[in-house]
């Protein structure tokens, strides 16, 4: 029971368990109220119409019981009205008690999904679809509720009329309550066999719903290319492919499932016809099985109405069986997600990070992305303050190298510290706050210009904000926006330019005020005119704290303290611009690029170049590949 996921997500979000009590309360009473009036009728043909026995009713004092027959038929009649209404009111508070418990499950797991899922580490969601996750914390978490708001009430309805009823027939006649159990051995078989044909079919529904999302999302996300490349059609198709797939992995369940639900009709059925042909012929009186004894008319109706109604909860168990299963296949999904431990996390002992110099090492630093090697033998120290130019060719390995630094990836060897201090051993929400990430393809949040800004920063005053984006240069634009900083910017920003992102980007950087500021390509959409101003102010803002500059346009970081040159995952030149051109090596060659100076650039750098860029074309096309 420990490793069922419907179990496990009650037992730690069943929150609202009051409300699951007064529906379990409401389903028994309600159930018992449902008994009344088949065991009134049966009493009244006997009492009243057949006059074979006298009118008396459990718990009900003979005082009350009137006397004629007419009288006593209006008293059933009241009877029945009584158990009426108030097995209406019992339905009501039913359902009103399981909706809020299963309600409240259900927001509880969402909430906790999502938590759990934003903790877990950066790789986690590179190497997962969006749409797939969305499925899980959308569809799945929705999936639950259904079993929860039905499903539990259900099983108990079952079980209390089961007993409720077999109790009864026991009461009323017990060998015939042994005919009427023939079936039951049958039903239990069956319904075994149908939780085994249904559980891999519904859990494919699931997964195959995570395909069909992912394709979606992707596609949203991407209408700008489909429509720039006319791919349109493509796209239809790739849909309605992952559409046939999620349709057949329905058809496939609906089959069983539908073979189901008659065959505990039939298996049912014929157990009743058993249990009436039995005591029809008893009632006649030709016992079968050696039965002694007589059975009249009205006993004989009780125990029929009474029988079928034992037999209606075992049909609606199939309901119950195949709720059961769906919420199990999604419950897994979503157990998945709470059950993982995020890779990156705070040591147990893990203290504040202290920053008083803002000095930073990399000592033999080694690091892959699943096996892949990316990184290797990275070592060096830089004084607090200073700034670090990062240079190389594409795929180098520079960005990686400075995600690195806030955790986003934790490395496989070596250590990162800041003023000395190992970024695994300090707490990651002081390592973040005190680093200041700007990555070139800023992400903006659908919101307004200002809450973009003060992303992060939710305490800053709108003066803060103002401030922050005349230092990022982006005050004058963001004044010429139509609302201003009130501006909706739109999902990712989408409503500006990337130049406009970018500064947006830098000013929300600025506000935060960051020890150590890492600018990863960050004004490398912006106009060289804007550049120079924003460098102008970035070197203001860089003076008194450690900042990296990675930079394709070396004229970015032409000033900086010292140059950091990386190839393959090795960093091959230290130092300033004027010494690198004195080494001349990598970083004059691209010096010469960049300045035009073609002619004089060594062969091999050229020869080298275009082997490079094969292998980035070939990754290119894998990658291709792989995402179709
Ligand atoms: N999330 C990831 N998972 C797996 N591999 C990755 C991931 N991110 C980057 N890589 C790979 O790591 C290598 C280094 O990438 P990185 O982005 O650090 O290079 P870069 O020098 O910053 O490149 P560019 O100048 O093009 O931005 C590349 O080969 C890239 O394909």
């Amino acid at each position: 029971m420990s490793e069922n996921p419907i179990w496990l997500l009650y037992s730690e979000y069943g929150t609202g368990r009051r409300y699951a009590v007064l529906g379990a309360v409401a389903t028994i009473l309600g159930r018992g109220f449902g008994l009344i009036p088949a065991f009134v009728i049966g009493l009244a043909v006997d009492a009243i119409f057949l006059a074979e026995r006298p009118y008396t009713l459990p718990l009900v004092p003979e005082s009350v019981i009137p006397g004629t027959d007419v009288t006593q038929l209006y008293f059933s009649i009241g009877i029945l009205l009584a158990a009426t209404v108030a097995g209406a009111v019992a339905s009501w508070i039913e359902d009103w008690g399981w909706s809020v418990f299963a309600q409240r499950v259900q927001r509880n797991v969402r909430v906790d999904a999502y938590e759990g899922l934003q903790e877990l580490e950066l790789a986690y969601f590179t190497s997962r679809r969006t749409g797939d996750l969305m499925s899980v914390l959308n569809n799945d978490v929705n999936a639950l509720e259904t079993f929860l708001e039905d499903g539990l009430s259900a099983t108990l309805w079952i079980v209390a009329t089961v007993v409720g009823i077999g109790l009864i027939l026991v009461g009323l006649n017990v060998p015939l309550t042994v005919v009427t159990l023939l079936p039951i051995p049958a039903l239990a078989a069956f319904t075994l066999l149908f939780t085994r044909l249904i559980e891999p079919r519904y859990l494919s529904i699931r997964e195959e719903i995570g395909d069909l999302n992912s394709r979606l999302e992707n596609n949203v996300s991407g209408i700008e290319v489909i429509k720039s490349e006319g791919a349109e059609r493509f796209e239809t198709e790739r849909v309605a492919e992952a559409s046939d797939e999620y349709l057949a992995a329905n058809l496939s369940a609906i089959k069983v499932r539908i073979t189901y639900f008659p065959g505990l009709n039939v298996i049912s059925g014929v157990g009743f016809a058993i249990t009436f042909l039995v005591g029809g012929l008893w009632v006649l009186g030709r016992p079968a099985f050696g039965l002694t004894g007589a059975l009249t008319p009205g006993a004989f109706v009780t125990f029929v109405i009474y029988a079928q109604q034992f037999l209606w909860p075992i049909i609606r168990l199939g309901d119950v069986v195949d709720d059961y299963e769906r919420a199990k296949a999604a419950g897994s999904r979503v157990q998945a997600v709470l059950a993982r431990e995020p890779a990156v996390r705070d040591r147990p002992d893990a203290r504040p990070l202290a920053v008083t110099e803002g000095a930073v090492t990399y000592d033999d630093v080694r690091f892959a992305y699943s096996g892949e090697t990316v990184l290797s033998d990275v070592d060096f120290a830089i004084e607090g303050g200073a700034t670090v130019g990062v240079v190389g060719p594409t795929g180098a390995g520079k960005s990686t190298l400075l995600k690195l630094l806030p955790r986003l990836y934790d490395i496989d060897d070596g250590a990162i510290r800041i003023d000395g201090q190992d970024v695994r051993d300090v707490t990651l929400r002081s390592l973040r706050r005190s680093i200041g990430y700007v990555s070139q393809e800023p992400f903006l949040f659908f919101g307004t210009v200002r809450e973009n800004i003060r992303y992060g920063t939710f305490d800053a005053t709108d003066d803060d904000v103002e401030r922050a984006a005349r230092r990022a240069q982006a005050h004058g634009f963001i004044e010429n926006l139509p609302d201003g900083y009130e501006t909706r910017v739109g999902e990712r920003g989408v409503k500006l330019s990337g130049g406009q992102r970018q500064r947006l980007a830098l000013a929300r950087t600025m506000l935060k005020d960051p020890a150590i500021l890492v600018l990863d390509e960050a004004t490398s959409a912006v106009d060289t005119e804007t550049e120079a101003l924003i460098q102008d102010r970035l070197a203001e803002f860089a003076a008194d704290r450690t900042t990296f500059v990675i930079a394709h346009r070396l004229s970015t970081v032409r000033t900086a303290d010292r140059i950091l040159v990386l190839d393959d995952g090795q960093v091959v030149e230290d130092g300033t611009h004027e010494g690198l051109l004195e080494t001349d090596g990598l970083y004059a060659n691209f010096w010469r690029v960049q300045t035009g100076d073609l002619a004089s650039l060594p062969r091999e750098f050229l020869e080298r170049a275009l082997r490079r860029q094969a292998v980035v074309d070939l990754d290119d096309e894998e990658s291709e590949d792989l995402s179709g």
